[in-house]
């Protein structure tokens, strides 16, 4: 339950947003879980921060439990999804209260808010948790287009239709980057985007404007769900309309498409509406994008949301198609693990909805580096020194942001 004492915590001459940034970088000065948000084509940023500590258990998508959800691409013994309960949770508008849902806030993080907060221009953090193993390492372009050749030949061969390969790029970070700044700019950019910071002891700090949904159960209880797939640029001039796709890319969007529709058959649930494919504005990449929903109680699956997330993750949108041949490909051929990049990501029946995003187009921070991570469909029909453009492509769109400190 709120306290309703709690309004008094809130800096009345500052903006919602100023809010909620005090709030996370006092959740970040007090090494406690905490994640900042804003949804895709809304203007609130929303935060959380997990005072209780991070569980490794999801809760049920439907409720009644209240968080963040934050998993990997595969959970092992290193590596664990982390769910963040709403301990505190602020939404950054106009009128909104703070919410303590537990007694377990240290003495010192309210004094700490206020004294971030009355400052306007905070203190950043020096300790941003990082990965205990520190940076991935980076691939050079002839060893990845060399990989991307043994994937195509072995699909060439009929072992599998598609697979995701990923890589990663390491910059070094200036001292003075700002995170808060770059995610206000990240959302600024990419209004369509799920943009997220989070920041978790022990397992990493990341940031990302992603454009796939993985899960949304919204406050109609409606689920949702999409096949993302298939990448190219926009051309100057040019509108998602305009767009003319190659064969190679609507196969291998049909295929997430078929996987999500295999998902629902699974379930043997028949009633569910499917849109599209239609070309969506990523940033300043195109994508082919099917929309799905189905009315939860209507069609008899009030646990629809966790059922398909069971089946969804991962999509062939990032790991491919059959899914066990894939992920063995995935395991030999690339050199780095993915941690959270591709695993999935956001907010659990918060104000009634649960928003999961598939963790893509983001960096991961290191010490005083920053680490992006993308990855392309394969095909039998795939040009190695092509993909290897699109992985960079959609580095891009939030690396872009840390190229500019260096200039
Ligand atoms: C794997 C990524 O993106 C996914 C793969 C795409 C593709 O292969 O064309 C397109 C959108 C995403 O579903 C990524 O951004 O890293």
């Amino acid at each position: 339950m709120p306290d309703p004492s709690t309004a008094a915590h809130l800096i009345q001459n500052a903006l919602p947003i100023e809010n909620a940034y005090s709030l996370f970088l006092a959740g970040v000065e007090t090494q406690l879980p905490s994640v900042l948000w804003r949804l895709p084509n809304q203007k609130e940023v929303q935060l959380l921060v997990a005072t209780s500590g991070a569980q490794t258990q999801l809760p049920p998508l439907e409720g009644p439990i209240a968080g963040f959800a934050f998993c990997p691409f595969e959970a092992s013994e290193d590596i664990h999804n982390q769910f963040l309960p709403a301990d505190i949770y602020y939404c950054g508008k106009a009128d909104a209260q703070i919410q303590v849902n537990s007694a377990s806030v240290p003495d010192h993080f309210w004094p700490l808010f206020q004294e971030i907060a009355q400052k306007r221009q905070p203190q950043l953090p020096g300790n941003w948790p990082v990965h205990p193993e520190g940076s991935n390492s980076e691939i050079e372009r002839t060893v990845f287009e060399e990989t991307v050749a043994i994937a195509v030949s072995a699909m060439q061969a009929g072992c599998l239709e598609k697979v995701v390969l990923s890589r990663t790029k390491t910059l070094p970070l200036a001292k003075e980057v700002d995170l808060i700044q770059q995610f206000t700019r990240l959302t600024q950019l990419y209004p369509t985007a799920f943009v997220s910071l989070i920041a978790i002891p022990g397992v990493g700090t990341w940031l990302g404007a992603t454009p796939e949904l993985l899960v949304q159960i919204n406050k109609h209880k409606v689920f949702r769900t999409v096949a993302l797939a298939g990448t190219q640029p926009l051309t100057d001039g040019l509108t998602p309309a305009d767009a003319i796709w190659r064969q190679k890319e609507i196969e291998e969007q049909a295929l997430v498409q078929r996987y999500i529709v295999s998902c629902f058959r699974h379930l043997r649930l028949r009633e569910y509406v499917e849109m599209g494919p239609r070309t969506i504005l990523a940033g300043n990449l195109l994508h082919l994008r099917t929309d799905f929903s189905a009315a939860m109680d209507e069609v008899g699956f009030p646990k629809l949301g966790t059922q398909m997330l069971e089946l969804l993750h991962p999509t062939s949108a990032v790991g491919g198609m059959p899914r066990a041949a894939a992920l063995k490909m995935i395991s030999q051929l690339e050199p780095h693990q993915r941690r959270y990049y591709s695993g999935y990501l956001g907010p659990v029946q918060i104000e009634g909805e649960t928003n999961l995003f598939v963790n893509l187009r983001c960096v991961e921070l290191g010490k005083d580096t920053v680490t992006a991570y993308a990855g392309a469909g394969m095909t039998p029909d795939s040009d190695p020194a092509k993909e290897w453009l699109e992985t960079e492509m959609k580095m891009q769109t939030v690396l872009r942001l840390f190229q500019d400190s260096h200039s």
